[in-house]
C-alpha cells in the first residue's frame, strides 16, 4: 500500500486537491481518510463546552486510533472510520467501513505533527496558501457549510487558528517531500501526484 499524507493550514485547499487527484483517476484503488473524522470523542461535554475546544491543537486528535487504523489497513484489515459532525463538534456515533486499497491518502491540518503517524507516510505533501487567502476561504466555507457566522469565524481565527497554525502546522512544512503552492488552482502539481499514483496502480 502506498500511503500519501497531505497537510497544510485550514483553507489551504487540501480537500480540494485530494478531490482533484481522485476524481480524475476514477478508480476504486485509491481511498481517502480525513483527520477531521479523528477528533477525540467528547460526548461527556455539553455542546457549549465543546464549542470552546481548541480544535487546532494536536491534543484534540485521537492519533492512536488514526495510527492503528492505518496500520490495520496496511495489514489488509478493513476499519470503521468514525463519522464527525462539525455542527455538533463531535462524533455522530456512526462509522464508515473503509477497505484496504492500493493507495491511501490521509489529509488533515495536523497529520505531520505526530511522529508515529508521520512515519507511516511514504510521501508527505504540504499544501501552501497565504494566510489571508486561507482566512477568506475558511470564512466563506464555514458560513456556507458548517453553520458558523462571521463573528465566530473571525474570533476563532484570531484567538486560536492563527497562533496554532504558527506554532504547530506551519513548522511541519519541513517534513514535506513536496510543497504545493495553492493560492491559485495548481493543475500541474495535481498531475504530478496523479502520475505517482498511476505508476503504483499499474
Ligand atoms: N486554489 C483555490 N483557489 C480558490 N479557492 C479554493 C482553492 N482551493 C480551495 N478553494 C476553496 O477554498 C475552500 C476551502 O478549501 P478546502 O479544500 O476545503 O480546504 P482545506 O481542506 O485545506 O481546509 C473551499 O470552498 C474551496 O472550494
Ligand atoms: O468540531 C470542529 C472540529 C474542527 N473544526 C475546525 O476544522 C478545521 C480543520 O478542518 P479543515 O477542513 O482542514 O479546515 C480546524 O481549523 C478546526 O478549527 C471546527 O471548526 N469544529
Amino acid at each position: 500500500m502506498l500511503i500519501i499524507g497531505i497537510a497544510g493550514g485550514t483553507g489551504c485547499g487540501k480537500t480540494t486537491v485530494v478531490n482533484q487527484i481522485i476524481d480524475q483517476l476514477a478508480t476504486e484503488d485509491v481511498a481517502v481518510i480525513s483527520q477531521d473524522h479523528y477528533y477525540k470523542d467528547t460526548s461527556n461535554l455539553t455542546l457549549e463546552q465543546r464549542t470552546k475546544i481548541n480544535f487546532d491543537h494536536p491534543q484534540s486528535i485521537d492519533f492512536p486510533l488514526l495510527t492503528q487504523h492505518l496500520n490495520d489497513l496496511r495489514n489488509n484489515k478493513p476499519i470503521e472510520q468514525p463519522v464527525y459532525s462539525f455542527v455538533e463538534h463531535n462524533r455522530t456515533g456512526e462509522t464508515t467501513t473503509t477497505y484496504p486499497t492500493k493507495v491511501m491518502i490521509v489529509e488533515g491540518i495536523l497529520i505531520l505533527t505526530n511522529p508515529e503517524l508521520r512515519d507511516l507516510f511514504d510521501i508527505k505533501i504540504y499544501v501552501h496558501a497565504d494566510s489571508d487567502e486561507r482566512l477568506i476561504r475558511r470564512l466563506k466555507r464555514d458560513i456556507a457549510e458548517r453553520g458558523r457566522d462571521l463573528e465566530e469565524v473571525l474570533n476563532r481565527y484570531q484567538t486560536t487558528l492563527k497562533p496554532m497554525h504558527q506554532q504547530f502546522i506551519e513548522p511541519t512544512k519541513e517534513f514535506a517531500d513536496m510543497i504545493i503552492p495553492n493560492n491559485r488552482y495548481n493543475t500541474v502539481a495535481v498531475d504530478i501526484v496523479q502520475s505517482i499514483i498511476r505508476e503504483r496502480l499499474t
